[in-house]
């Protein structure tokens, strides 16, 4: 595979491209690597700057047909010649409305089938370590801003590019991507990191041992993945998924029609509960819709709030949950063990994670109060249901100087309370002597060291 680039793009006949200025081409030492700058030919500082990365599943023609389409997203204007150096697929084109951006391309992309597997062959030599985020859809926002919360607030300089970056963070690279294709990727290497639903992670790895679930309870996205009929007709009096599998109407020729989105969960979970005849067909979105137009007798869905199946004249049955989920980071251990970086990348997003959830819903509050010593007070504080703390509270003397002399008069007390308790601990506070009181959120609990972390290390066997 061979590596270069080509020189700032080549003039078009109708020589309006001006691209020679060396920033027209931007080089990345990686391999399968593309890096493009769009130059404003009548303004030579305005410039965008896409990078990304070749897939190795598609061909090179499909790649650059991509990327020309990326391209035009990039400005509506763009128009220009997208040239490969020093791939065996070298293309040169040239659009038809006049040229006012220059465009220039390196890449090693090879010319991978379109079928090639996703698999661990086809990792690219990197040195950064990736992380994949969920790029649109209910989970996207959400990550973004726990990410954020956590201060690894996510640096996208177009809404258009895939690729992203976290300043704090300078060895990881952020890429956008579909919730399932980030599992995918986890898979072939291509990612090494990632966060999306327990739900995806379960159905695309499908047990894959290389996945590891590095924080299980990132405490949104929750959702589970249920089994549902209709509530009327011949499921009327069906409330129990053993009641399902003993309905004797199901048969080799009759099969219960099941429509889901989960072709491997789905038909994995009905097995082992014990359903013989079964005929699952999958399909996209809508799927409560597939009984009452009667293509389907159930369906294995994702349920949140339930309203969906309500509003459809349809129930879920007892056992019939296949799992719960909610959003995940997750991790692939042949990343972790072996590509430099991941681990350490990987404990601090786990440790800023878990002291930002444990701070969640937390206040500090801070107090003075009278007393002969901070035992006396501690004793006091203690006293009072709400006012525990995590540990106890940190009572500390307030000195002040009085008639010359270091007297000690009030202790300042510290405690965490939860914050739907925050009123009854004033309260509390209050009748047992607690004047000055602050309230002040709190952004991180750091624990001693965490459990999540000795767990990934020894399924790591470290
Ligand atoms: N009520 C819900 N319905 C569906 N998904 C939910 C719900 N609540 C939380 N989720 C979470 O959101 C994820 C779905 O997000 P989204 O709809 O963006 O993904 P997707 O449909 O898999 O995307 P795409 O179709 O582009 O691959 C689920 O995998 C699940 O983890
Ligand atoms: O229990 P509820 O809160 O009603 O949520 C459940 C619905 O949400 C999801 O659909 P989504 O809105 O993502 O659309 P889709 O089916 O097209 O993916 C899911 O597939 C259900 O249809």
């Amino acid at each position: 595979m061979g590596h270069g680039c080509c020189p700032s793009s080549s003039s078009s006949s109708n020589s309006r491209l001006d691209s020679t200025s060396s920033d027209s081409t931007l080089i990345s030492p990686q391999k399968n690597f593309f890096a493009l700058k769009l130059r404003k030919r009548s303004n030579s500082f305005e410039m965008e700057t896409m990078k990304g990365l070749f897939n190795p599943t598609l061909t090179p023609q499909q790649q650059m047909r991509r990327l020309r389409h990326e391209c035009r997203y990039a400005d509506g204007q763009i128009q220009g010649v997208i040239k490969s150096s020093t791939s065996p697929y070298v293309e040169r084109r040239q659009f038809r409305r006049p040229c006012r951006y220059a465009i220039a391309c390196c890449s090693t992309v090879t010319a991978i089938g379109r079928d090639a597997a996703p698999t661990a062959t086809a990792q690219v030599e990197r040195s950064v370590v990736r992380l994949g985020l969920p790029s649109k859809g209910r989970m996207a926002e959400e990550t973004l801003n726990l990410l954020k919360s956590c201060q690894l607030t996510v640096r996208q300089l177009n809404p258009r590019q895939y690729t992203a970056d976290i300043p704090l963070l300078p060895n990881l690279e952020v890429w956008f991507q579909r919730p399932k294709d980030i599992v995918r990727k986890l898979q072939s290497g291509d990612l090494d990191l990632g966060i999306v639903g327990y739900d995806t992670v379960s159905e695309y790895g499908q047990g894959n041992e290389d996945l590891v679930i590095v924080h299980d309870a990132l405490e949104y996205g929750a959702c589970r993945l249920a089994l549902a009929i209709p509530k009327e007709g011949i499921f009327e009096n069906i409330n129990s998924i053993d009641e399902l599998s003993r309905m004797t109407k199901w048969t080799a020729e009759r099969p219960l029609r099941v429509v889901t989105g989960f072709t491997y969960l789905g038909p994995k979970f009905l097995k082992e509960k014990g359903l013989k005849h079964v005929a699952i067909t999958t399909a996209d979105g809508a799927l409560e819709s597939y009984p009452a137009m009667g293509t389907a007798d159930a369906i294995v869905d994702l349920v949140s709030s339930g309203t969906t199946l309500r509003e459809n004249n349809l129930k879920e049955v007892e056992g019939g949950t296949v799992l719960q989920s909610q959003a995940v980071f997750v991790a692939s251990k042949r990343s972790l063990s072996s590509r430099e970086g991941v681990l350490e990348i990987t404990h601090e997003m786990l440790e800023r994670l878990e002291a930002h959830l444990s701070a969640t819903g937390e206040i500090m509050v801070t107090a003075n109060m009278r007393g002969n010593s901070a035992e006396e007070v501690a004793e006091r504080v203690l006293s009072q249901t709400s006012l525990s703390g995590l540990q106890g509270p940190t009572v500390s003397p307030v000195y002040c100087l009085r008639d010359g002399k270091v007297k000690v008069d009030y202790y300042a007390i510290n405690i965490v309370v939860p914050q739907k308790t925050l009123y009854k601990s004033i309260q509390q506070l209050r009748s047992i002597g607690g004047s000055g009181v602050l309230v002040s959120k709190l952004t991180y609990i750091f624990d001693e060291e965490t459990p999540r972390w000795r767990k990934l290390l020894s399924q790591l066997g470290m």
